[in-house]
């Protein structure tokens, strides 16, 4: 899907940009976009390749390649199962990747750098919608404290790399999104693309029962990802301020609004039944994005549009 505001770019499209995380759900959507937009020098390297973790690896990397601009979407990510399962991976590989890529990428000449972090970064019981000022005023939501205190290390050391050394390095925070080269794995991924895929194995097994995690009463935003990689390059061309960035959609549904909408885009036509022992997480996280509107960027995409769009990638792309 194509996204409409980073149209008018300014950088030039020879650039030497790299999209860190090129294979992920973020990642694959910036390099579609700078595609689009005519970029021609895209620097990219897949897990196997550089691992990211590896500070030397990393170094000889930068120093070797030279990019101008990094786009840092290369983490460990997962869904509320994940985030609460495997704690010391989250803060240990984000924290590797990160302090790696931005401290290389600043001593190798790179102009400017921006760092993708999330929403889970603000306080579980923050006032809503979130201002970007929310941040550290108040306890983390438990099941995924781990990987938001490793990405509120990423946005501090953007800051402070540019307080000590006037280095162009910002942030920006997505809420939760969506779309194609997702994570469809059945525990560790996150609702949407679990939901897309249990339906549409229900569907084809004829299964008569849905299983949902949780009360379905807890609120989340979606952005479908081809928005957020046109936010990121909009921030990239036209941001280069201290504050992280939110970048959010502004509308919210029910986990249990969420299901039914999956069930219907899917055409599952049995029940949904809900496991309550599974954690519901913050109850609310609708983002303020009026500062990233303020810059002048709005998203395009709605959430039945996006779905639509998304398990037509999934069918072809995942499932027979
Ligand atoms: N998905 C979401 O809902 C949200 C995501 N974000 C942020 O966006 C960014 C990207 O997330 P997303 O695209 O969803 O994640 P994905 O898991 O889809 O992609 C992450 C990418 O990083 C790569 N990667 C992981 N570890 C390493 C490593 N050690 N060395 C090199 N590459 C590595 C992965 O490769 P491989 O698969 O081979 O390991 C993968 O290509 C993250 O910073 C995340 O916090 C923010 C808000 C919401
Ligand atoms: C983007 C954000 O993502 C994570 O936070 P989260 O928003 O809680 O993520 P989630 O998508 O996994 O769950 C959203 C809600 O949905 C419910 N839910 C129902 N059924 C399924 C289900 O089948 N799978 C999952 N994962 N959740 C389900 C689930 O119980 C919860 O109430 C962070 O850890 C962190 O990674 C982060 O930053």
């Amino acid at each position: 899907m194509e996204g409409p505001n980073s149209d008018s770019s300014t950088l030039d499209k020879s650039a030497k940009i790299f999209v860190a995380g090129h294979r992920g759900l973020v990642g694959s959507a910036v390099v579609r976009r700078l595609h689009h937009l005519g970029f021609t020098n895209l620097l990219l390297r897949s897990h196997s390749d550089l691992d990211l973790t590896h500070q030397s690896a990393v170094d000889a990397f930068f120093a070797s390649e030279k990019p101008q601009f990094v786009i840092l979407a290369a983490a460990k990510v997962g869904g509320i199962h994940a985030n609460a399962t495997f704690p010391a991976d989250f803060i240990s590989v984000n924290l590797q990747i990160q302090t790696n890529v931005i401290d290389s990428a600043h001593r190798h000449g790179v102009a400017k750098l921006l760092f993708l972090g999330s929403s889970c970064i603000y306080p579980k019981f923050a006032p809503q919608p979130i201002p970007e000022s929310a941040l550290l005023t108040g306890p983390l939501e438990p099941t995924n404290e781990w990987y938001a205190v490793a990405k509120i290390a990423g946005i501090k050391m953007c800051q402070a790399y540019r307080i000590q050394y006037g280095w162009d390095a910002i942030s920006a925070m997505p809420t939760n999104l969506y779309g194609p080269n997702d994570n469809f794995h059945p525990e560790n991924s996150h609702v949407l693309p679990a939901l897309v895929r249990r339906f549409h194995e229900a569907k084809v097994s004829g299964a008569k029962e849905v299983v949902v995690w949780g009360t379905g009463s807890p609120l989340r935003e979606f952005l479908h990802v081809d928005d957020l990689a046109d936010a990121v390059v909009f921030l990239l061309e036209r941001y280069s301020g201290f504050v992280h960035v939110n970048v959010g959609s502004g509308k919210e549904v029910t986990i249990k609004e969420l299901a039914e909408l999956v069930k219907e885009v899917v055409g599952f036509e049995g029940d949904l039944i809900w496991d309550t022992s599974k954690p519901d997480g913050t109850p609310r996280k609708l983002m303020d994005s009026s500062m990233l509107a303020g810059l002048g960027w709005f998203p395009k995409i709605s959430l039945r549009d996006g779905l639509v769009d998304t398990y037509k990638w999934y069918v072809e792309n995942v499932k027979q």
